[in-house]
Order: C-alpha cells, then sequence, then structure tokens
C-alpha cells in the first residue's frame, strides 16, 4: 500500500522535536536529489536524531557524543511496537526483527555496514543489548547474554585498536549468531571472527597502536602476573608496542579497561593456567631465528639467515602464536590472511549481496508478478568480485597459480601475470597499463582497484609471501581460504531474511555533533542509499499473498464477508475498490 496513510498514521505518533525533517525517506518529495537527502540527515543530525528509516532500512549517523537514547525506559518503549509508530531507532529494527522471526518462524539477519568509524560495533552492541532486555529470560538465556555481551571486553581487548580513524576499531570481521526456540527464548549463539589483521601485532602505522590488549597487561596487570611473565611496566620497552609513538592516548584508559577484561575473562570461566609462555629455551628459539636447517643427506648444516630474514622469522612467528590465540580465543578456526586486499574483497562482497538482496531481487519480484515498473538503474559491482574471485582468471586464481608453479615466483612475476590477465579491464589498471596521466600516481610495483567505494592503491610486495607464508606451506593458499569462508558467510547469510543498518561516519575528526556534507555524502554516493531509496519508492511497502489479505480484511466489506466464496484474488479485488483506494494505490500481481 502507498505511503500517504501510513505517514498520517506515524505523524500521529510523533513529538515536535522527533518531526524535524523526514524521518523516512521513502516520504522526501525531492526523492531523487542527493542534495536533499542529505539535507534532510543534516537537519535530522543537528537536532540529535542520528537514525532515518528508508523503508526498512535504517541509516544511522555516528554523532560523536552519548544521547540519551538507549535507557532502559526507551527500550521498553520500543518493545513490541510497529515499526512506523515511533521515530526511527535501532531498538525499533531490533524489534521487528524478532518479531517477524517468530512470526514467521524463519531466520533473520541484521548486516550492519560502514566504514571504519562508522558506529558498527557501537550498533551491533545496543542489539545484543536490547534482546538482552527484551527477550524472555530465562537461565539458557544468561549463558547466550554473556557470551556475547560480557565476552565483548575480551574479544575487543584482542580485537580491537587505535587507529587514525577509531580510537576502538575493530580490527577483525565478526559475524554474532543467537538461536530462539519458537517461544522467543534465546536458547544458544555463538561468535564466528574472521580476518584478524594480524600484521598489526609487529607493525604499526604512525598514531596508531597495537592490539589494546598489551597496553592493558603492561599498564594494568598486577606485579605478580608481569613478573611471571618477565615482563615491565613501560611500553616504551618494547619495540612491537611503540611503532606508532603514540602507546598512551587520553582518550584510552588501558589500567581500567584492564579490569574490565580481567572481569569478562573469569565470566567466561578462564582460568589462570590458561594464560602459560611458550616454554621455550631463549637459545632454542634465538637460534630457530638466525639459521636455516639445511639437512643434507645424513648431515645437518646450520647456514645464517640474513638479518631481514631473521626479522621476518621473528615477527612471522609473533603474528602466528597472536593469530592462533584470538582464534582459540573465539574458538572457532576461521582466520585468516588479513590484509587491506582481502577487506576491501570483503566489503565488496557485502555490497554484492545487499545488491543482490535489495535491489536486484526486489526488481525481479515485480518481473515475476507481472507488475509494470520501470527498472532503476544500479551499478552493479559484480564485475568487480568477479575480477578478484573468478575461478582461472580472478586475482585470487593468478595469485595461486603463481604460488604454485614451478620455477622462482616473485611479486613482480605475479605482477606481470596480472597485467596478461587484467590488462584492458574496466577496474584495474597498473603503471605498465596506465594512461600518461593516471601512470603518475602508480609506482612500478603497484596495482590499482577501482572498488566501488573509490580506488585504491595495493603494492604487490608480499602479495607471494603472504599467501605462501612459510608456517602454513601445507594448507591450502590463504587467499583461497579466505575466499571460501566469505563464501560460506555469502551462503549462510542467503538463506536468511535480512534488515539492514548503513552507518555513516559525520566527520574525520571523530568532532561531536559536526556534519561534514562532503565526507557523508560519498557514502551516500558508494554505499547505493540513493538507488535503494528509488526502489523502495517505487515499490510497494506492503505486501500480501491474496489468501491472507482476504482472512485479515475481509470484515471491511459486504461481498467478501463472512465468506467469498471464488477466486481470492477476485475477492481482493472487490474489498479493495469497496474502500475506495485509487489503481496507482496498489497493484495485483500474479
Ligand atoms: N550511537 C552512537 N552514539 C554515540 N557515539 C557513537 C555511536 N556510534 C559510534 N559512536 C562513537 O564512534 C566511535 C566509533 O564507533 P565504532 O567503534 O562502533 O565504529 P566501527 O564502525 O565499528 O569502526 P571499525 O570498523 O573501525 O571497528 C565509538 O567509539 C563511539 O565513540
Amino acid at each position: 500500500m502507498r505511503s500517504s496513510q501510513r505517514q498520517l498514521d506515524m505523524e500521529g505518533a510523533l513529538t515536535a522535536r522527533d518531526r524535524v525533517g523526514i524521518q523516512d525517506f521513502v516520504l522526501l518529495d525531492a526523492h531523487t536529489s542527493e542534495s536533499a537527502f542529505l539535507d534532510n540527515l543534516k537537519k535530522r543530525f543537528s537536532e540529535d536524531l542520528i537514525y532515518t528509516y528508508i523503508g526498512t532500512l535504517l541509516v544511522s549517523v555516528n554523532p560523536y557524543k552519548e544521547l540519551d537514547i538507549y535507557t532502559k525506559k526507551q527500550m521498553d518503549i520500543y518493545m513490541g511496537v510497529n515499526f512506523y509508530e515511533l521515530p526511527p531507532h535501532i531498538y525499533a529494527l531490533a524489534d521487528n526483527a524478532y518479531h517477524t522471526m517468530l512470526m514467521e518462524t524463519n531466520n533473520h539477519f541484521i548486516l550492519i555496514s560502514g566504514e571504519s568509524g562508522a558506529g558498527k560495533t557501537e550498533a551491533s552492541k545496543k542489539i545484543l543489548q536490547f534482546y538482552a532486555v527484551s527477550c524472555p529470560s530465562t537461565s539458557l538465556l544468561d549463558t547466550v547474554r554473556d557470551r556475547m555481551l560480557v565476552s565483548n571486553p575480551v574479544l575487543e581487548a584482542f580485537g580491537n585498536a587505535k587507529t587514525l580513524k577509531n580510537d576502538n576499531s575493530s580490527r577483525f570481521g565478526k559475524y554474532m549468531d543467537i538461536q530462539f526456540d519458537t517461544q522467543g527464548e534465546a536458547v544458544g549463539g555463538h561468535i564466528l571472527s574472521y580476518l584478524l589483521e594480524k600484521s598489526r601485532v609487529v607493525h604499526q602505522n604512525h598514531g596508531e597502536r597495537n592490539f589494546h590488549i598489551f597496553y592493558q597487561l603492561v599498564e594494568g596487570g598486577e606485579e605478580e602476573l608481569l613478573h611471571s611473565l618477565g615482563l615491565e611496566r613501560n611500553c616504551q620497552h618494547y619495540s612491537y608496542l611503540v611503532q606508532g609513538e603514540c602507546a598512551n592516548v587520553s582518550s584510552i584508559n588501558d589500567k581500567n579497561d584492564w579490569k574490565t577484561m580481567r572481569k569478562a575473562l573469569s565470566v567466561i570461566e578462564f582460568s589462570e593456567s590458561d594464560i602459560e609462555l611458550l616454554g621455550i629455551h631463549v637459545q632454542v628459539l634465538q637460534e630457530a631465528f638466525i639459521y636455516r636447517k639445511i639437512e643434507a643427506k645424513a648431515e645437518e648444516v646450520l647456514s645464517p639467515f640474513t638479518v631481514d630474514h631473521a626479522i621476518y622469522a621473528r615477527d612471522a612467528l609473533a603474528k602466528a602464536i597472536y593469530g592462533r590465540t584470538f582464534t582459540w580465543l573465539v574458538n572457532k578456526i576461521n582466520e585468516s590472511l588479513a590484509n587491506q586486499f582481502c577487506i576491501n574483497y570483503c566489503n565488496e562482497k557485502l555490497q554484492q549481496l545487499f545488491i543482490q538482496l535489495t535491489l536486484k531481487s526486489e526488481q525481479e519480484e515485480y518481473e515475476a508478478e507481472g507488475i509494470e515498473w520501470e527498472p532503476v538503474q544500479f551499478f552493479n559491482n559484480k564485475i568487480i568480485c568477479d575480477l578478484v574471485e573468478e575461478k582461472h582468471r580472478g586475482i585470487i586464481s593468478v595469485l595461486d597459480e603463481e604460488c604454485l608453479r614451478p620455477g622462482e615466483a616473485t611479486d613482480l612475476t605475479f605482477l606481470e601475470k596480472l597485467e596478461e590477465k587484467m590488462g584492458g579491464h574496466p577496474h584495474f589498471v597498473t603503471h605498465k597499463l596506465a594512461d600518461k596521466k593516471t601512470r603518475k600516481t602508480l609506482e612500478r610495483g603497484d596495482f590499482r582497484l577501482l572498488h566501488y567505494a573509490g580506488e585504491v592503491t595495493y603494492c604487490v610486495v608480499g602479495f607471494i609471501d603472504k599467501n605462501n607464508d612459510l608456517l602454513y606451506r601445507n594448507i591450502k593458499d590463504v587467499a583461497t581460504q579466505f575466499k571460501t569462508s566469505l563464501m560460506k558467510l555469502t551462503e549462510i547469510l542467503m538463506s536468511k531474511e535480512p534488515w539492514y543498518v548503513r552507518c555513516l561516519k559525520s566527520n574525520d575528526t571523530k568532532a561531536p555533533g559536526r556534519f561534514d556534507d562532503a565526507l557523508v555524502r560519498h557514502q551516500v554516493k558508494y554505499l547505493g542509499l540513493m538507488e535503494h531509496l528509488r526502489v523502495r519508492r517505487a515499490g510497494f511497502a506492503y505486501r500480501r499473498r491474496y489468501e491472507i489479505f482476504l482472512q485479515r480484511y475481509k470484515p471491511l466489506c459486504p461481498a467478501t464477508w463472512p465468506h467469498w466464496k471464488g477466486v481470492p484474488a477476485d475477492g481482493v479485488e472487490k474489498l479493495v475498490k469497496h474502500l475506495g483506494y485509487k489503481p496507482d494505490e496498489y497493484k495485483m500481481g500474479r
């Protein structure tokens, strides 16, 4: 049913303040204008109204300040209330997903996306907190709640770090799962992690830190514990901790965070004995780092490494230990090589999923129903996903082939292969393939992908090594492993009903209440929000099968009450005509 009636219902429930701007973009008059879209976001943002709908999709703009909208009272208000009866809120989305799941007895997921610092982690916490309060409580629920919520400080300590963009940036992907029984009680749940950024353990860019846990331990660890681990209470003594030159940051209280983390550890039943060192003699470790052992017939020869190689070996061990610790911590082996390439590929896949589930399937539904429909054009990023993942032809395949082929593979031979296979692809360019102007912006060892969110230049150095990680030589190639784990995630999601939260960053300096027009405009563009709005707007907000519609509304028309004896579709036609709906306000499908 078209939106006018809905608008009336909704307006009735609003206070003056909530009426600032328009709370569902579907109701925006200038719905094709990006400027009008941004104006509306900005107007609402200036009144601390950070949430706006596009139909059932929730747009959230990071306020960078505490708002008084996450109280128990607010939770109570949103419980069991229809989506459109109250101002947009993440609680409304959480609540509706939950009730739809119970009503339709099927599976749902909430996909939260946005760039670093846009508010994804906060949004996911708000949703969990809401469920913890709103779902019927049992002792089982407490276990689930503990795992999801109370374990969070542990996950954040080991998986988050200060970056330039976000003081508490998650450096891994997270998939959280809660199982409900038919009564709506939470009976189980688990967390899946993927893509931990292990390189951060040994290297941090200027202004960034290693994972929080190291600083927490050094600053907050009990004397006894530090002593037993052979540590001193001074981050400056550890080169892995100070490369970004910001071991101490005013916005982070490592000492307090350590206490919180310790408490969380005990709740999820970690014991002292879980903290142990490797127990390897220094001498043995040292030797392993500086010599290569060559076995020749009956002899073993020790050949010294170069300094670079020794450093590489040390770092590789540190990364591997951390990676395994983290995996062990989340109790799921699903980690992989994490570099910017993989993270961007992951985002590209999520965008593709979003397109498939909303823009594409929505329009296909109209076609299948034989409903008149003018197609909305949108950029389909499948072409970029294919460029990365296609069998035999994609970048990952080329990388794997290069690692496996006989003869010496180097980063540069890999680049040449890429140029051979991808030359001419509209989303791929290198120094050699570029025109004169673009060439100036590329180094010889670079390749550039035109991702949907913008261009990204990658340096090939390290690609072969990372893919061929010495420590994992026997396992499948790392990039392929990553591709497989992403495919599994996509599969999980494809089998469920989607809900979307799109997080936007309001400014680049974490300033409370500042709205940077250009920055927000860019995100609105690449997240495809205007296209989403167009599809939603042209579409019908309320759809029901004929039988169900008749059953529900038959009392409203003498011809259908108490029973309609003919074909359901004809009954529905009679009913809506009787109610006075105009032909452009509804459409009948097949
Ligand atoms: N709803 C909110 N209310 C108040 N502050 C918020 C909200 N959402 C985010 N913030 C602020 O923004 C910061 C960054 O948010 P968050 O860590 O959720 O980003 P993210 O999208 O998860 O980033 P990353 O991808 O780097 O992990 C938070 O630490 C918090 O200070």
